[in-house]
């Protein structure tokens, strides 16, 4: 393709995600279905570099409005992720000026929001919570992009096994450091052809997500809901954990993301996992299993915050307005929940948010509620379930789970764990 015509994709794609009347990945999936003959290495650039101007809009913008010519054009240019001598292929000889232009202005010296590239109300919870230092370090942190994280499937084979055969493919990864059942990849090679992919024997999982099903601890012939199961990325993680015995329920509104967990289940071999969708929270269905549950996990609807190496249009479609409606529906869904639970059974919630508003202040409404609920120290649960006990320590903040993307490397993820009083 000649470069122009890849530089002039890229403005197009830029365009429509600056609407942000769409999640980012969505659009991203269209725009490729719509250009179909693009190949591998053009669709790296130009998602790459759509995401890359999604991480930096406020710096970006900033830099473009000195140059000419239509605002995404300039936007993809300072951003562009692809080969640099294929770039200036694709660029008139003004364009090539002004980019040497602004290569030499010294962006450290830019305005602090031109270089944390969050919105004004983020910035203030954020450096509340981490201190100046570490909120710098977050704000790198989340305009980088995440490392692919497998989660084997132990019903299928055995972890060292699976890296040894993506080795084989010619694919390096290392055992993840906090989660028994997790490989980091070197790259992000296309997994969907590969044999350990379509056997079943991995899925693609955040390692952060993986300790979630880790703190929830399901074992063999339980009873156990998935509350928001969503495409069911825990639910597999969970019922690989039962060893394919016991009742899994999947639970979610979205009968659209139900679907999307069929073709995993067909892949990992598990029959105990029952789909089901409800209306909402308080659906007569869930009423009929109270008390009867062993475990329930609640992996809330939340701003996504944490995922913003994934996800950076999220920082953009978020607000005050949004992360507070998701703080009120995330107490009733828990509320709801933990009716579910037997005397004795364990509850985890999970979101993940980097907010205080949507994990702390959630799991305090909660507690204020139900004294019949105790809160079990995340450190412990997770150095019962295989965590390595000083690792386990790392990740816990005040008997809560709390993973930072600067600090572990995962996304931002939080979890409270509590066991109904027997
Ligand atoms: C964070 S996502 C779940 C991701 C999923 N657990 C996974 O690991 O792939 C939250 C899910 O909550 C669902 N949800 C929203 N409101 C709900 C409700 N009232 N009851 C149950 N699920 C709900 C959404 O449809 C969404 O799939």
């Amino acid at each position: 393709m000649h470069p122009n015509a890849l530089l002039e994709l890229c403005a197009e794609l830029v365009d429509s995600l600056l609407l942000f009347d769409k999640p980012a990945d969505a659009l991203v999936s269209d725009f490729f279905r719509a250009n179909k003959s693009l190949g591998q290495r053009e669709r790296h650039t130009i998602a790459e570099t759509a995401y890359a101007v999604l991480r930096q809009r406020p710096m970006l913008q900033h830099l473009a409005q000195s140059g000419r010519g239509p605002m995404a054009r300039r936007l993809a240019i300072l951003a562009w992720a692809g080969n640099e001598a294929f770039l200036r292929g694709a660029l008139k000889e003004e364009e090539q000026q002004w980019l040497k232009q602004v290569g030499s202005i010294d962006r450290a010296k830019l305005p602090e929001k031109l270089r944390h590239n969050l919105p004004d109300w983020l910035v203030e919870p954020l450096k509340a919570r981490l201190g100046e230092e570490q909120f710098w370090q977050l704000a790198d942190a989340v305009n980088t992009a995440a490392p692919l994280d497998l989660r084997v499937n132990l019903l299928k084979a055995k972890r060292e096994d699976v890296q040894a055969a993506l080795k084989d493919k010619g694919f390096n990864s290392t055992p993840t450091p906090y989660s028994p059942w997790g490989l980091r990849l070197e790259g992000k090679p296309a997994l969907q052809k590969l044999d350990v992919f379509t056997s079943g024997q991995v899925e693609v999982q955040d390692e952060g997500s993986q300790l979630l099903s880790l703190l929830t601890e399901a074992k063999r012939g339980e009873m156990v809901v998935d509350f928001c199961a969503g495409a069911g990325g825990k639910t597999l993680a969970l019922g690989a954990a039962m060893r394919n015995t016991g009742r899994l329920y999947a639970f979610d509104v979205s009968g659209h993301r139900l679907d999307k967990l069929k073709p995993r289940l067909a892949r990992s071999g598990l029959s105990n996992v029952y789909p089901v969708q409800i209306s909402n929270e308080r659906d007569d269905r869930i009423k009929r299993l109270a008390g009867k549950i062993d475990r329930v996990l609640v992996d809330a609807p939340c701003s996504g915050l944490g995922t913003l190496r994934r996800n950076p249009d999220l920082k953009w479609r978020q607000s005050p307005d949004s992360v507070k409606e998701l703080h009120d529906k995330q107490v009733a869904i828990l509320n709801s929940a933990a009716r579910l639970l037997k005397p004795g059974g364990r509850l985890v919630y999970a979101t993940c948010s980097l907010l205080d508003a949507e994990n702390e202040a959630v799991a305090q409404v909660f507690a204020e509620a139900h004294p019949d609920f105790t809160l079990q120290p995340a450190q412990e649960v997770l150095a019962h379930a295989q965590v390595d006990a000083e690792q386990a320590k790392a990740l816990s903040d005040n008997g809560y789970l709390r993973l930072w993307p600067h600090r572990h490397h995962s996304d931002g993820f939080f979890a409270a764990v509590w066991e109904r009083k027997k």
